[in-house]
């Protein structure tokens, strides 16, 4: 018998959906209670951040980046205004566990080997030891660490010690990576090295990265959108959308687009600052 042949299905388009809100933020303002009078932290801040998208905050110091940060993740709460992450209120979000957050210094735990450390996550969401292990040791490799697994933080570089942050806040695959300044205290080389590696784990994977920097140079070589800030109160002076390929070399620095982009950063860095 002849078998019939299988009829061929049109392919068929079904249009892409457009990307989920990952954050989004409304008329949000944080008062800390001051000595003399209170600090407008953050002041009417609106700021809707896309599912993939890589985001970093500019601006001089004490303009409310940490705090942005940190009223995301729900360390700090709001003054007044609204705020949604993945959809949920931010402790939601926080019981969730659907960030992962990477601070200024590595908050290691000295007493742990480095891969206990990575492991330490999943170990509170309750995995099976084994897969514990295995992952932390695939993060751990992902940031170029593999053979450091039995070290501890204290026999590490610096660089390296951030190495362990970013692996442990990947390990538990959050869809969003919230970044405080991670490579601020490093020398100029380890940071483009690990500029170098995060971008290239951003495009590979299209996880969400809200990301702090003081560097121009930073923020243009990592961001689809730069936020500047700026202070006394802290808000939102520009918003400016990278026209950069997805994929980026350091030799990209040199290149006309990189330095037009530059150099609108610094100019609305400089406006916010003389609003003042
Ligand atoms: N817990 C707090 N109590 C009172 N004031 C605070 C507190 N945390 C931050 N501030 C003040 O709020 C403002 C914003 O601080 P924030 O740390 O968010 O700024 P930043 O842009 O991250 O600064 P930096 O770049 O120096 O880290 C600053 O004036 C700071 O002094």
């Amino acid at each position: 018998m002849i078998a019939e042949p299988l009829p061929v299905s049109e392919p068929v388009s079904t249009p892409a959906a457009p990307p989920r809100d990952a954050i989004r933020v409304r008329s949000a303002s944080v008062i800390y209670p001051g000595a003399d009078a209170p600090v407008h932290a953050l002041q009417d801040v609106d700021l809707t951040i896309r599912q993939g998208e890589f985001i970093s905050l500019i601006g001089p110091s004490g303009c409310g980046k940490t705090t942005l940060l940190r009223v995301i993740a729900d360390l700090e709460p709001l003054s007044s205004g609204e705020m949604w992450v993945n959809d949920m209120s931010p402790q939601d979000a926080r019981m969730a566990r659907s960030y992962g957050y990477v601070f200024q210094a590595p908050a290691l735990f000295p007493w742990r080997t480095v891969l206990a450390n990575v492991m330490l996550p999943l170990q509170i969401q309750g995995r099976l030891p084994a897969q514990c292990e295995e992952i932390a040791r695939e993060q751990l490799a992902r940031v170029g660490l593999a053979g450091f697994e039995k070290k501890y933080p204290w026999q590490l570089s610096g660089g390296m010690q951030q190495r362990v942050s970013i692996a442990r806040a990947l390990g538990f695959e959050p869809r969003l990576l919230m970044m405080d300044e991670p490579f601020g205290a490093l020398d100029e080389i380890t940071r483009d090295s690990l500029n170098v590696q995060l971008q290239d784990l951003w495009r590979r994977e299209q996880r969400t990265v809200v990301f702090v920097t003081h560097s121009i140079a930073e923020a243009v070589y990592l961001s689809t959108r730069i936020v500047v800030m700026s202070p006394r109160p802290g808000r939102i002076v520009k918003i400016i959308d990278s026209p950069l390929p997805a994929e980026r070399t350091l030799a990209l620095r040199d290149s006309p687009e990189f330095t037009a982009l530059a150099h609108e950063v610094r100019e609305a860095l400089a406006d916010g600052h003389h609003d003042h």
